[in-house]
């Protein structure tokens, strides 16, 4: 296969990829956003976290919630658990690479805030004690994952809301969570914002 026709390959699973999880995402997106919106409403924060790409997600996410999406509005609270090396080294030096997160969320995590758990396979040692710590705060959790859900699916309470890509390939997944990342930054700005 020449390299043209590998990067088409790409291209067509990816739209593959999205137009299946249209099929099935989008009320799930929308409760999401709803959790989001009601914690926000409320002096809520949304924390975020994830590994790899996963990190970059979370990170994207809180960077619109924080600066902008696509309209001008005033900040919104939130914080990715991913970026602060020093909190990251120490936690995975003296205890666990697996309390990383859970640790500050520990500190951090308020009742009535969000978690927004990502993880492709669901089964991120680190994210599920992120989700059980969240829990223990009395938070709800958005969890963006895939495959067959992992050990993630079986952590989310009824309240709780699980984005499952319908896919196998971390990478596809991956895609996938950014779309969904970028409507629920929508539907936060035009249910708090409205009108565009
Ligand atoms: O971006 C990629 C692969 O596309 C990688 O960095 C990937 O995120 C890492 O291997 C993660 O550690 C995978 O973790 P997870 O999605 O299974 O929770
Ligand atoms: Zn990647």
């Amino acid at each position: 296969m020449d390299f043209q026709n590998r990067i088409l390959t790409h291209f067509h699973n990816s739209i593959d990829t999205k137009s299946q999880a249209s099929e099935v995402l989008p009320a799930h997106i929308e409760y999401a956003s709803r959790l989001m919106v009601d914690s926000l409403l409320n002096e809520g924060k949304i924390l975020s976290c994830g590994n790899g790409g996963s990190a970059g997600d979370a990170q994207h996410f809180s960077s619109e919630l924080l600066n902008r999406f696509e309209r001008e509005r005033p900040s919104l609270p939130a914080m990715a658990l991913s970026t602060d090396t020093s909190t990251l080294t120490s936690i995975a030096n003296d205890y666990s690479y697996n309390e990383v997160f859970s640790k500050q969320i520990r500190a951090l995590g308020q009742p009535g805030d969000v978690l927004l758990a990502v993880s492709t396979s669901g089964n991120s040692a680190n994210v599920i004690q992120a989700i059980q710590a969240a829990h223990e705060r009395d938070m709800k959790v958005v969890a963006l994952s895939g495959k067959d859900g992992g050990n993630m699916a079986s952590l989310m309470t009824a309240e709780d809301c699980e984005i499952r890509v319908p896919s196998d390939v971390t990478a596809r997944i991956q895609e996938v969570h950014l779309l969904v990342i970028h409507c629920l930054c929508d539907l936060i700005d035009e249910q708090l914002f409205g009108g565009m």
